[in-house]
């Protein structure tokens, strides 16, 4: 694709510092090192660097023209220099321009919230497909363009690529987009000038508060989805959570709610919930679905809702999502011939893990002993690590303590740090195994017949992080060759 730079500046306050607006660009492009001939390298100030330095490397590799937010001391002949404010919100518009607004020509819903958005889009993405839909997602598990896979390394993707794999969906006649919207790309204006047709709001609790700071300044990156919907456009939250109503304060978009406990325009009333499934009451019929645990009738409320208001025949959509089976690594579940029941759960804030360690009390049969093995991921919030180890025996008979990705940071001072969370009455039911290979082996041997094993924080990744490098790991692997033994 081709464009001229004038033609994808249209509602953006710009200024022309140096070259011609005509010139040709086949791509646009956030990071220096991906730059090519013919490109536009847009200069983001980000949270490690700062875009602006590599506006000389982005050059050399071909870009002809470059959008910044301050001006480079020598300007480089035959090079267009535009001046634009925020150029981290800026790119999300000339991407849709770029692109020709594929977001426009999608129904697009975007979900955000602690927990629950990669389960509800690939529900979604599911739902649309079974009824005839080409339909794509942006997932933290992966994008997908109807049943083809794009892997990912972001919950949610940069601006560019986002606009890039949406105009791929259109080309693929898909008419439906379901993408996480996570509180860092909200903030850092990834998905700025995406067209939303409904944006749901999922719940709310302790999670990166390292790059948030404040639980309050959290809670203000999620609001920032909905501040930008126009009023054509659904705003959907869990009322069950009191964060919901703040969602949406001053949102022009129509307001509707989906909750079990409070009143809703979706109410959904749980009937039974067993390790095969839950069965939900709503809009007067019982429907059996086949996720596990009360948060789960919230996000599957909330699939419900969305699809409703997408204009989706409720009967057809009930029937159809009663057969769809969870997201990848999500209370995914492995039984040992001895009966020992493994589950393997992306849980990796408190919140997550203390709702799957009560769905698992609330399910066993008594006498049943849960055995959690569980850790916390490095260069992530800190704060959360001391609560989760806390949860974790809470709600365990046993604990063995282990590593997530430990990305730059130390495993053994991760480990410390959950530690903070541990009582001299709790110490009993520790053990402390940094390999987690090691930890989920040991898991297994401790194990007796009908007892669960719950192994949390990594659901479908199939890797460990350290020091940069992703080492082929699952934690469903593990788990089967450990049982078999
Ligand atoms: C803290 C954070 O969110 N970082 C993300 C952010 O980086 P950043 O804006 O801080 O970028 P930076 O590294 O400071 O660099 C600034 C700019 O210089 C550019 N650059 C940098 C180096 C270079 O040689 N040349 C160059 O041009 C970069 O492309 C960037 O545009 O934007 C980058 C491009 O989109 C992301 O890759 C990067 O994700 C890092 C790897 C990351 O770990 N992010 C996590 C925390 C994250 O965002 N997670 C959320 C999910 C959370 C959840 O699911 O709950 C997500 O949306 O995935
Ligand atoms: N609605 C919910 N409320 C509370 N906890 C949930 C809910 N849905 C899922 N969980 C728990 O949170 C974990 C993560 O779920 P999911 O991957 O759907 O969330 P996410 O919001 O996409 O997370 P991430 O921010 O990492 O992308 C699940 O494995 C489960 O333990
Ligand atoms: N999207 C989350 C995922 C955390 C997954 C967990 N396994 C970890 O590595 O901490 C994050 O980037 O914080
Ligand atoms: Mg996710």
């Amino acid at each position: 694709m081709t464009k001229r730079i004038e033609d994808i500046l249209e509602g953006i306050t710009y200024q022309l510092i140096q070259g011609d607006l005509s010139v040709e660009i086949d791509h646009l492009q956030l990071d220096s090192r991906k730059v090519e001939e013919k490109g536009l390298f847009i200069a983001v100030k980000g949270s490690e660097a700062d875009g602006h330095q590599f506006i000389p490397k982005a050059i050399t590799q071909g870009a002809v023209a470059v959008v910044c937010e301050d001006l480079p001391e020598d300007l480089i002949e035959g090079v267009t220099y535009i001046q634009i404010e925020h150029t981290g919100k800026a790119a999300g518009h000339l991407a849709s321009a770029f692109y020709d607004h594929p977001s426009r020509k999608l129904k697009l819903v975007g979900i955000t919230g602690t927990n629950g958005k990669t389960t509800t889009v690939m529900l979604l993405h599911q739902l649309f497909r079974k009824m005839g839909y080409n339909a794509g997602v942006l997932s933290t598990i992966e994008n997908k363009i109807n049943e083809t896979i794009i892997p990912t390394k972001l919950t949610t993707p940069d601006a560019v690529t986002i606009n890039a794999l949406m105009a791929e969906m259109v080309k693929a006649n898909c008419t439906h987009c379901f993408m996480e919207a996570s509180s860092h790309a909200i903030v850092q204006e990834r998905i700025a000038g995406l067209s939303f047709d409904v944006a749901i709001f999922s719940n709310i609790s302790h999670d990166h508060l390292d790059y948030h700071g404040t639980f309050p300044e959290y809670i203000k990156a999620k609001k920032k989805l909905f501040d930008q919907l126009p009023a054509s456009a659904h705003a959907l939250v869990n009322a069950d959570d009191r964060r919901g109503a703040i969602m949406l304060q001053n949102c022009k978009a129509k307001h509707h709610t989906f909750a079990l406990k409070s009143m809703a325009d979706f109410k959904g009333k749980l009937v039974d919930n067993t390790f095969e499934g839950l069965l939900m009451e709503i809009d007067q019929k019982e429907v059996w679905f086949q996720l596990i645990g009360d948060f789960n009738a919230y996000n599957l409320l909330g699939v419900y809702g969305a699809a409703v208001l997408l204009g989706e025949p409720s009967d057809e959509v009930l029937t159809v999502l009663s057969e769809i089976r969870s997201a990848d690594g999500r209370f995914e579940q492995i039984i040992s011939p001895e009966n020992v029941r493994a589950i393997v759960d992306y849980a990796h804030t408190p919140d997550a893990l203390e709702n799957v360690l009560k769905t698992i009390q609330q399910l066993r049969i008594e006498g049943e002993r849960i055995i959690t093995v569980v850790g916390c991921g490095g260069n992530r919030d800190k704060t959360k690590r001391p609560v989760m180890a806390k949860t974790a025996t809470t709600y365990s008979d046993l604990v063995v303590l282990t590593s997530d990705n430990p990305r730059f940071e130390d495993p053994e001072e991760i480990l410390n740090d959950m530690m903070e969370g541990i009582t001299p009455v709790t110490e009993r039911k520790v053990s402390k195994v940094v390999d987690r290979k090691e930890a989920i082996k040991i898991a297994c041997q401790m194990a007796q017949p009908n007892d669960v094993i719950l192994v949390a924080g990594k659901g479908h990744e199939t890797y460990q992080e350290i020091k940069g490098e992703r080492y082929p790991f699952d934690d469903r692997e593990i788990l089967k060759l450990a049982l078999k033994k």
